[in-house]
């Protein structure tokens, strides 16, 4: 199943030590019930505080991402050739293995992005091949028109949680027929504990507005490096660098990545919610107070993204558009 054959120039690192037991680590990590009476608020602290939440009781059940998942798993088995046919070099959707984005990233990872077209159905054009159309489309149609449902919910009761009118002011924007949606499905292949851990996918914030990351039960996933406890069955959220800006910095865009340092293989799928491209990303008028002015200059979601991905992961990329 492993495709990565030459991870010599993957940066290599010690194994890192838990600061904290993981114990400790899952306390740091704040906790939204979907179910709670108290829900709008929990995420909008957990958005202000930290960017980041695990999110429980939701509707989406574990059969439905175990099936994309398992559909997951039989693509990343199939023969390298088979993978590339699928677009090799990820550009902008396809298969990617190793090299993450086009500045020169790498990681101990193997991937498929697939760019949502609302317009048709649940799935873009990006699906070139007929390989990944029979094994996918049914478990990926599923998950996604879900996914999309749950972030439009999560986003609807933020603005509650932040007294916004209209409901919709934020879930409008992946509603739109033109927003710019991606699912994402990571594989970092197991390695062995002896060789030390790498970077699977190295510091980064997501530019969109809002990611929806589901994962196996292997960890990996570090939050301003506190090892984030996986949970199969629970999604972890994280606002993007546009809702960041739609807050005017009141909610964080909060620096992640994933360190593989495991015998088993983890396979994560994360979608991610833009904007329609035209779309002027810009704090909301409703939460500026009297007098309070736009810490970011005006730009459309095209012009961010464009710079977003000509930039490396590390690099802090709405600070080119802060104000000073
Ligand atoms: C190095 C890069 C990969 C990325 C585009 C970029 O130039 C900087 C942002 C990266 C990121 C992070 C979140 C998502 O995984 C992603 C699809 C996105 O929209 O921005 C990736 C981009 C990618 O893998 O192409
Ligand atoms: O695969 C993961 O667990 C996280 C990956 C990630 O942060 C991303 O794809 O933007
Ligand atoms: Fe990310």
């Amino acid at each position: 199943m492993v495709v990565i054959t030459n991870p010599s120039t993957v940066d290599q690192f010690p194994i890192p030590k838990l600061h904290r037991p993981p114990a400790a680590a899952a306390a740091c990590i704040p906790i939204v019930d979907l179910n709670s009476p108290t829900a709008a608020a929990q995420l909008v602290s957990a958005c202000e505080e930290l960017g980041f939440f695990k999110l429980t009781n939701h509707t989406i059940s574990l059969n439905l991402m175990e099936n994309l998942e398992d559909e997951a798993v039989k693509f990343f088995s199939l023969p390298l050739w088979k993978k590339d046919a699928a677009g090799a070099g990820a550009a902008p959707s396809g298969y990617g293995s190793r090299r993450i984005g086009h500045m020169g990233d790498v990681g101990w990872i193997e991937y498929l992005l697939l760019q949502i077209n609302s317009i048709n159905p649940s799935l873009s054009t990006s699906l070139r091949q007929e390989t990944i159309k029979t094994f996918f489309i049914s478990a990926l149609n599923e998950y996604i028109t879900a996914v999309k449902k749950l972030a439009c919910e999560l986003l609807e009761l933020i603005a509650e949680g932040l007294g916004l009118r209209p409901r919709n002011a934020l879930s409008k924007l992946l509603m739109d027929e033109e927003s710019d949606l991606i699912l994402r499905l990571n594989h970092y292949p197991s390695r062995e504990s002896s060789s030390g851990g790498v970077t699977g996918f190295g510091e980064h914030t997501d530019p969109q507005v809002i990611s929806i990351l589901r994962s196996n039960n292997t960890w990996g996933l570090q939050v301003l490096w506190v090892p984030v406890p996986p949970d199969q069955s629970s999604f972890f959220v994280n606002v993007g660098d546009s809702l960041q800006v739609l807050t005017n910095g009141r909610f964080k865009s909060v620096k992640h990545r994933v360190l593989t340092n495991s015998l088993q293989s983890r396979v994560s799928m994360i979608f991610f919610g833009g904007p329609p491209l035209k779309e002027r990303v810009a704090p909301l008028p409703h939460l500026m107070e009297e007098g309070e002015e736009s810490l970011y200059r005006e730009f459309t979601w095209c012009e961010y993204k464009a710079t977003a991905y000509a930039s490396k992961l590390v690099d802090n990329r709405l600070e080119l558009f802060e104000k000073h």
